[in-house]
């Protein structure tokens, strides 16, 4: 289990010095510094200094700090792999990966950063358990913009299988899985139904291009009091049940067992870890 909160991850351009200020006082749990879609290719190269000064200058507390660089096969890409090496970060995000060489490549020049990997080609989805394995791969993050571009596709329901092979390579190598954006960021009950599907179907939490979108997210992939309250329940049905002797509780009307106490003492693990974040 992933013991960081990941519910809200961030994309901040890397070039922009306001917003990157700005994001030290979001209640975000991951931040994208990028340096790649959100950055005009004749601000690429000023944005690595601007993202690194940022970075030294601290005070984004403990939310996971993510740099995503242009590709490898860009004229960007391998400079910003060496400059991200030097940034005071917790990962690396390698846009448009196709298959495990791509990670080694990014592996070989930068040793030390777990790499996170932008799932949005074609290839890539084919490719995702090769990818979810590789020993330097910490997480996933859904392109589906890139993807929608790729298959020529239209709407979430077109994407739904290259999300769930993504999401199924995630899980048996035991990484992080985000869901992609939601690019209409005014549309508040838009990106409330996006995220309750992304986290019905496993997502570990959404990435998000604007502030306004942080709390429905938090809000979606965090335990509900509701949530907490049940796995209590749970919880202390199933150790009276197991202290009679037996290995079946029922609580509302549901059984209860063994595989549902992990499942909820990983919700009471998820809710402390979320509320030590939140008062740091
Ligand atoms: C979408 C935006 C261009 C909108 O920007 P703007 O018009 O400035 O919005 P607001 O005026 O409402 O902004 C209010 C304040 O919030 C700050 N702000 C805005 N966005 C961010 C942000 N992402 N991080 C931090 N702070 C932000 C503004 O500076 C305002 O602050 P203040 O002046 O103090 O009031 C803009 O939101 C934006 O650029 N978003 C990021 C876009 C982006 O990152 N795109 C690339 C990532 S998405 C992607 O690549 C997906 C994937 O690869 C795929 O294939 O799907
Ligand atoms: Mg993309």
């Amino acid at each position: 289990m992933h013991t960081r909160p990941t519910r809200s991850a961030l994309y901040i351009p890397g070039s922009k010095d306001r917003a990157l200020d700005k994001a030290r006082g979001l209640p975000v749990d991951v931040i994208l510094f990028d340096l790649e879609d959100a950055v005009a290719p004749d601000a690429k190269i000023a944005a690595r200094d601007t993202l690194f000064a940022a970075l030294a200058g601290g005070g984004y507390g403990p939310r996971q700090r993510i740099v995503r660089i242009n590709g490898l096969d860009t004229q960007w890409g391998r400079a910003d792999a060496a400059a991200v090496a030097a940034m005071d970060c917790d990962a690396i995000l390698l846009p448009k990966v196709n298959s495990p060489d791509d990670v080694d490549a990014l592996a070989a020049l930068v040793p030390d950063l777990p790499i996170w990997a932008m799932m949005e080609t074609p290839q890539s989805v084919l490719n995702a358990a090769h990818i979810a394995a590789h020993p330097r791969m910490a997480g996933f993050v859904m392109g589906t913009n890139d993807l929608a571009k790729d298959m020529g596709s239209r709407g979430r329901p077109a994407l739904m299988m290259a999300l769930q092979m993504c999401l199924l390579a995630a899980k048996a190598a035991g990484i992080v899985a985000l869901d992609g954006v939601y690019n209409a960021f005014q549309d508040d009950d838009g990106l409330r139904a996006e995220c309750a599907e992304g986290r019905d179907l496993g997502f570990d939490g959404k990435t998000l291009i604007h502030p306004a979108q942080i709390a429905i997210a938090n809000a979606a992939f965090g335990p509900t009091m509701d949530d907490i309250a049940l796995a209590h329940r749970q919880i202390a049905a199933f150790a009276a049940a197991e202290a009679q002797g037996q290995g079946v509780a029922v609580v509302d009307g549901k059984i209860v067992e063994n595989l549902h106490i992990v499942t909820a003492k990983a919700t009471l693990a998820k809710a402390e870890a979320i509320a030590a974040l939140e008062s740091a």
